[in-house]
């Protein structure tokens, strides 16, 4: 039986008949929202979304759902502890719209130095206003803070220090491959910022980071950019933030974003003459979307063909495992099953399992991390094998 995939979110028709090609069946509905996915998804192998909301309910309603691939960066729209708990592989397709996130970004940060919307809403309206325009301060020599310098972060940094700015940084990880000054503390980077940018994923962690608290480390008259996600900014303390400060903002993302392509939207944001807000488009760019698309039946055609999840999110970055157990042995029938036996009968976890073969096929070499350790009479037991060559057992 074919492997079917549900791409429920707009996707290039070239992919879609790559896609069809690897002799898949594919149904491509991309006008699905949140609350159609779980009987839409029910009966699927490989959704793909890319800011359509998969939530437990779906997640929870499928029958045969093994993976799901996020065309895009963030995942904070698949709902990964349910994933996690039935065993399904959750991918995402990273930096592959760095750049056209990062475009997005610069687009911003002039359009809010240069003012470029209100000139063209009032050109649009019948009034000339070159006095009122005319005071952009110029971006040469200003400071840029960015903060989250991952793929997007980079392609920015890049991008401002060609426009000859001080580019400082901050992330949880040393920064690498782009030179910029890596500020460890944010009461010490944002003061000195003339512009701030965002890209940060949404975690525990960065969920209402920039409130109050890091605006009043921020300069009056600042601008701040967010093309990340919403949930990184106290909408309140933002607003209060722009009266006290008279900061001018740049948003991508916002509360209460509207999960369909086209519609109404009602936000507080509206009348706020010091903000800007575009309609999500940051990964929008034909490159970036065919560039994601790519990636996404890379992603497939790897997992169909070998079994392999390139990007996979939910796998455990640390587990309970504490001893390493590594079993060389002849590769014959029941010898594997022996070995585990032991380790059953001594009810020890296994919690990573690999199991090498040599060149030739004679011997290999099975590597296992337990949660406790394998008793001396266990591995007596294990050695006395025929078929085992050596056993050796450490702390990890
Ligand atoms: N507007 C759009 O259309 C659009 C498009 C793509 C991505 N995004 C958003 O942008 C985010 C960033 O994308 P990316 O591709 O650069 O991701 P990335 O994973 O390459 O980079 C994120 C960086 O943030 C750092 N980080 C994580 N938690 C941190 C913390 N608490 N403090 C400091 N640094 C921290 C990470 O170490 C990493 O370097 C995505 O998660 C997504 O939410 C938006
Ligand atoms: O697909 C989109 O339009 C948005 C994608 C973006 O938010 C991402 O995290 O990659």
């Amino acid at each position: 039986m074919k492997l079917k995939v549900l791409i429920a979110d707009k996707f290039p028709e070239k992919y879609i008949q790559e896609l069809k090609d690897l002799d898949l069946e594919v149904i491509y509905e991309p006008k699905l929202g949140e609350n159609d996915l779980p009987k839409a998804a029910e009966d699927v192998d490989i959704l793909v979304v890319r800011s359509t909301v998969v939530n437990e309910e779906t997640i929870n309603n499928s029958k045969k759902l093994n993976l799901i691939i996020r065309a895009g960066s963030g995942v904070n729209n698949i709902a990964i502890s349910a994933a996690n708990k039935k065993g399904i592989y959750v991918a995402n397709c990273p930096g592959m719209n760095a750049v056209a996130v990062a475009e997005l970004t610069i687009g911003l940060m002039i359009a809010l130095d240069r003012f470029i919307p209100d000139n063209v809403a009032d050109f649009r309206n019948g009034i000339w206003n070159k006095d009122k325009y005319s005071k952009g301060k110029g971006l040469k020599g200003k400071t840029l803070g960015i903060i989250g310098v991952g793929n997007i972060g980079k392609e920015v940094a890049k991008r401002a220090l060609a426009f000859e700015m001080n580019v400082y940084g901050k992330d949880i990880s040393r920064i690498e491959g782009v030179q910029i000054k890596d500020f460890s503390e944010m009461d010490q980077l944002l003061p000195l910022c003339d512009i701030v940018t965002i890209h940060l994923p949404a975690t525990p962690q960065t969920k209402g980071l920039f409130n109050k608290q890091m605006f009043s480390y921020m300069k009056n008259g600042a601008y701040l950019i967010n093309t990340s996600r919403h949930d990184i900014i106290v909408e309140e303390d933002l607003l209060e933030a722009i009266k006290e400060k008279n900061l001018r903002v740049a948003l991508d993302v916002f509360k209460g974003e509207p999960e369909g392509k086209s519609g109404e939207v009602k936000s507080p944001l509206q009348n706020n003459p010091n903000i800007y807000v575009t309609h999500h488009i940051g990964a929008s760019t034909e490159q970036a979307q065919d560039a994601v698309a790519e990636e996404t039946v890379r992603i497939i055609k790897h997992y169909v063909h070998s079994g392999v999840i390139d990007h996979w999110v939910n796998r455990a970055k640390v587990t309970d495992a504490k001893y390493q157990l590594v079993v060389k042995h002849y590769d014959k029938p029941g010898v594997l099953a022996s070995v585990l036996d032991v380790i059953r009968q001594g009810n020890i976890n296994i919690e990573e399992i690999e199991n090498i073969i040599f060149e030739g096929g004679i011997a290999a070499c099975c590597t296992m991390k337990l949660k406790l350790p394998a008793t001396a009479e266990m591995l007596k037991q294990i050695s006395e094998n025929p078929n085992v060559i050596s056993v050796s057992h450490v702390e990890i």
